[in-house]
This record gives C-alpha cells, sequence and structure tokens, in this order.
C-alpha cells in the first residue's frame, strides 16, 4: 500500500491541541488533537465496499490482506497517516451542548487520489479519544453495519453522504444498554471507516464562537473556503459570504433529497449537519414504511418528534441559522447571512417541487398537478399506504387503465386492508385524475415509467431488512450484509432475484426493537 499519498492540510494548517495526552478534557484554542486508534485483539474484515476501495487506489488482493483489516481495524498506520480527533460542540435536540468532538471517531489522514481527489478516512468506534467524555469510543457491530450499509445505499441513490470503505469486527465485546432500560450486556464490536472530503460539522464552527476563541473561528472558515470550496474567490468578506450562501444551498438539495428517497436522519443534531451539505452520522435513522410524516425512528425523540420526516427541512433551516449565529462574529454586515438564509428556503421551494413533480412523472406543475400530489399523500398517509412501492407502482401503471381499480394497479401496497377496503373508490378516483393528468404531459407510458422509476428506488434499506442482516452477522453470519452491500449499488433497477428485500415491512417488524424505533444506543 505504499503508493498511497497522504497530505494531511487539516492538521497542518489549523491549531492542534498542545497537550499530547489521551485524556478527556476540554481543549481549547485548538481544532484537533493527536492521538492513536487504540489496538482491538482480532480485526477481521467483514465487508468492504468495493468501488470505494477502487476509488482510493486499493486493490482487491490489498483489501483482502491482513495488513487491511489491521489498519482499519485501529491496530496498524500506513506511512503518511497521522491521526486526529476534532474538536466540536453542537446544538443537540434544540439546547447548546458545548464540547463533543470525535469521541470515538479518529481521521487517518487525508488521501489524495493519483486523478487528485482527496478523500479523509476516519474510524469510528476506534477508541477514546479527549473527547470521550464519560463513553468508552467504541462502536458494536449492529450500529456499524447500519452505517456502512446506509452510507454506501444513499450514495448509489444518489443523495449527498459520507462514504464506507470498510468494515471490520475487532473481536472485542462492547457493552451496551440497548434499551437504556438498566439491563446493560456486551455485544460485539467493530470500526468502519468513513471517507468523505471533509467532516466538518457546524459544530466545529460553533464552538470557537461560544468561547469567544473568534481567531481560531476565522482560521476554521478560510481554511474550510480554501481548501473545500476552492472554486470560491474574491476578497475575503465576498467569499465568507459565498460560501455560507454555497453551505444553505447545499443543504436545501440534501433535505429535497431526504424527502425524496424517504429518508428520516433521526438525530439532526447541529453536531451531526455536514458544512458540505452530506448525509453524516447514520444513527438511529430510518426509512418510511407507511407514509406518516410525523415518523421518528429515533427512541429519545419519541416525545418532542422534532427531528420527524416532516419537520426535517425545517430543522436544517434552524441549524443553518446557529451556523450562522456562529460565523456572525466575522461579519461587519449580517446581510449575506440573512440572504443566505432566505437563499435556503428560495432554493428547497423549487427544488422541492420539482422533486415532487417527478416522483409523480409530471413534467410541469400547475394547480392541477399540485392538486393531485397534495391528495395523493393525504390518501397515502391516511391509508397506511407505503411509501416507496407506491410510487413503483404507479410509475408501472398501464398505459390504458381500462377499468382496473386502484387496489389492482397499486398491488402491495396497503398495510391495513379495512382502510384499503374503505379508501378504494377514492383512490381509483385519484388514479384516473393522475392517469389523465400525467398522459397528457407524457403521452408515452414507457417513457413516462422511464422517467419515474429513476427518481423512485425500487430498493431503500428498510430498518427490518437492515435488521435480519445484523441478527445474521452477528450470529456469524455476514453473507447478508454482502448481498444488501450488492443489491443496494442498484436501487432503482428492478432485481426481481432480490423482491423479498423489497417487500413492505412484515407485521412482526411494526414494534421491534430496530426494525421500527431504535435508541441512540451504538
Ligand atoms: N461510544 C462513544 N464513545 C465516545 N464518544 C461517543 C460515543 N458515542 C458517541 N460519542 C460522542 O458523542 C457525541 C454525540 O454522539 P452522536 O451519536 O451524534 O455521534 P456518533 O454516532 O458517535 O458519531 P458521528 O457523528 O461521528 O457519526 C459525539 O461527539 C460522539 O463522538
Ligand atoms: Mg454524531
Amino acid at each position: 500500500m505504499q503508493t498511497l499519498r497522504f497530505d494531511n492540510r487539516f492538521v497542518d494548517e489549523l491549531p492542534g491541541d498542545p497537550d499530547p495526552r489521551n485524556q478527556r478534557r476540554q481543549v481549547l484554542g485548538a481544532a484537533w488533537s493527536a492521538v492513536q486508534p487504540t489496538p482491538v485483539t482480532a480485526p477481521q474484515l467483514l465487508a468492504v465496499a468495493p468501488d470505494v476501495a477502487a476509488m482510493l487506489g486499493f486493490s482487491p488482493e490489498q483489501t483482502a490482506s491482513p495488513e487491511f483489516a489491521a489498519v482499519f481495524g485501529g491496530n496498524a498506520l500506513l506511512e503518511g497517516m497521522r491521526p486526529w480527533a476534532a474538536c466540536y460542540g453542537g446544538h443537540q435536540f434544540g439546547q447548546w451542548a458545548g464540547q463533543l468532538g470525535d469521541g470515538r471517531a479518529i481521521s487517518l489522514g487525508e488521501l489524495v487520489t493519483t486523478a487528485g481527489d482527496r478523500w479523509e478516512l476516519q474510524l469510528k468506534g476506534a477508541g477514546p479519544t479527549p473527547y470521550s467524555r464519560t463513553a468508552d469510543g467504541r462502536a458494536v457491530l449492529r450500529s456499524s453495519i447500519r452505517e456502512f450499509l446506509c452510507s454506501e445505499a444513499m450514495h448509489h441513490l444518489g443523495v449527498p453522504t459520507t462514504r464506507a470503505l470498510s468494515l471490520v469486527t475487532t473481536g472485542d465485546p462492547v457493552v451496551r444498554d440497548v434499551l437504556y432500560n438498566g439491563n446493560p450486556a456486551p455485544e460485539p464490536g467493530a470500526v468502519v471507516c468513513r471517507v468523505a472530503p471533509s467532516f466538518v460539522r457546524f459544530g466545529n464552527f460553533e464552538i470557537f464562537t461560544a468561547r469567544h476563541d473568534l481567531t481560531t473561528l476565522a482560521q476554521l472558515v478560510d481554511f474550510t473556503i480554501a481548501r473545500d470550496f476552492p472554486h470560491i474567490d474574491g476578497d475575503v468578506d465576498a467569499r465568507r459570504a459565498a460560501w455560507f450562501r454555497e453551505v444553505c444551498e447545499r443543504t436545501a438539495h440534501l433535505m429535497v433529497h431526504w424527502m425524496r428517497v424517504g429518508f428520516v436522519h433521526g438525530v439532526m443534531n447541529t453536531d451531526n449537519m455536514s458544512i458540505l451539505g452530506l448525509t453524516i452520522d447514520y444513527g438511529p435513522y430510518g426509512w418510511l414504511d407507511n407514509f406518516d410524516p410525523q415518523w421518528t425512528p429515533n427512541t429519545t425523540d419519541a416525545q418532542g418528534r422534532r427531528y420527524r420526516y416532516a419537520q426535517q427541512p425545517a430543522v436544517a433551516q434552524w441549524n443553518l441559522m446557529r451556523l450562522a449565529d456562529a460565523i456572525a462574529p466575522l461579519f461587519r454586515d449580517v446581510t449575506p447571512l440573512q440572504a443566505g438564509l432566505d437563499h435556503y428556503g428560495d432554493v428547497f421551494l423549487v427544488a422541492h417541487e420539482a422533486m415532487q413533480a417527478a416522483k409523480f412523472g409530471f413534467v410541469r406543475q400547475g394547480p392541477d398537478e399540485d392538486a393531485l400530489i397534495t391528495e395523493a399523500f393525504a390518501l397515502m398517509e391516511r391509508v397506511d399506504i407505503d411509501f416507496t412501492r407506491f410510487f413503483r407502482a404507479l410509475g408501472d401503471a398501464p398505459a390504458a387503465l381500462g377499468d382496473a381499480s386502484a387496489v389492482t394497479v397499486l398491488g402491495d401496497v396497503f398495510y391495513d386492508a379495512t382502510l384499503r377496503d374503505t379508501h378504494a373508490d377514492a383512490l381509483t378516483a385519484w388514479l384516473r385524475r393522475w392517469h389523465v393528468a400525467v398522459g397528457r404531459q407524457r403521452p408515452d407510458a414507457a417513457t413516462r415509467r422511464t422517467a419515474m422509476h429513476a427518481v423512485n428506488p425500487w430498493f431503500v434499506l428498510r430498518n427490518y431488512v437492515a435488521q435480519q442482516a445484523i441478527d445474521a452477522a452477528t450470529a456469524g453470519d455476514p453473507s447478508q450484509v454482502r448481498l444488501l452491500l450488492e443489491v443496494l449499488r442498484r436501487p432503482y433497477d428492478e432485481q426481481p432475484e432480490h423482491a423479498a428485500l423489497v417487500a413492505r415491512r412484515p407485521e412482526w417488524a411494526r414494534h421491534k426493537v430496530g426494525c421500527s424505533m431504535l435508541s441512540c444506543s451504538s
């Protein structure tokens, strides 16, 4: 693996923690602390994402080698790696939480590929750091499988995200109280290697402002612009303004993607908001099964439902306001910050409308199409209809409906037979109106089907499907994890041989832990 080149700009260009001890503490005046991963007993590669490996320059022989498992389990370093943990804070569930930081994530280095792209490699679960607070620095296998698979699933869905290179089991038990009910138990431990151009979060900026450390704040802002937004130019004020505007814009597009694929992040704290507009931190996330805009997968959020599906775009805006607050001291005049926030709203509204129209097969959207879309979502909610399967079924609707009913055309999308039967006529009436409207815009049914299937995924990583793969892997059989990794690479293609993986959530999974609700215990 000698051919890999590392160029660690984050630690080379930003102030680091002068204290070399790996002890939990407040770290002041520094963007990072040097820290080594803590070795594990028996690192074993459970899965690798072949396209990420290839993108980074690892050959299949290299990823299969014991050295690869050792490096990405935290037991060895490659030449040029210089591990660190980043300092950040954050607003959690609306409250300022002070210093958080990489408590179990350790970045190994910034790899520069032969193509000239820069990718930071970061282990999650690699042992304690100065930011670990009261926790152990580790991650359990179940949450690591979820992070590994979903990172790649999102990428292949076309959703901006951090990616995942590898999943290594450690051979060491990790104790967790899954239900937070006083029953801690040992579970297998694992380490995921995440990959992104940057792991900087809104909270990396907030922490310096909270500490009135405007010098380091300005350094981090200007570093981020120079390294990660190199196309932005102008004088320093113009650059900072354009940068904030772009962060707002990227975040708006991210929210539209989440809404499109039915993804619910579950913990949209400002420390989980990427400055690049990537999905970051796959914790208690979930995917809509039955369309319920009020749904949140996170048990910790069950009361307030702050992070429910429908609320995500508003929460992102609230988080952008916290970022604006954090960088405001660097602006003589805050007009550009307000303009950036307004831009978020404008971009979101336009892109969201276009996204919804595309999901329904419309090319243009007028009042008729608007009404049809609104009515469809209301019906889906009222009738307990599966979000993902509904849109695929609609895409598959025949060129001529004849006298087919909606129940026949939509097929296996219903969670409740009584609701289905009660609303059958309303659904059929809606379907006929939609069919006429869409036929006016796209007379060729085959073209419409292709266009709709390109935005409405066939496969999403439903919680209960991931949970079955987790149960098998925990029992020693990683084959389902590897199968999912294959299937999720073509989420818009129908893969009939894997139809079992796209079935709507079975009844047994409705209230099972890991299948419909998840705790933050990871
Ligand atoms: N087991 C742990 N040991 C040490 N620190 C932890 C642990 N779990 C969470 N933390 C820290 O608690 C904070 C909030 O946790 P959160 O669940 O958002 O993050 P995470 O899942 O660990 O990581 P990330 O955001 O990097 O994906 C983070 O600063 C994180 O580093
Ligand atoms: Mg986090």
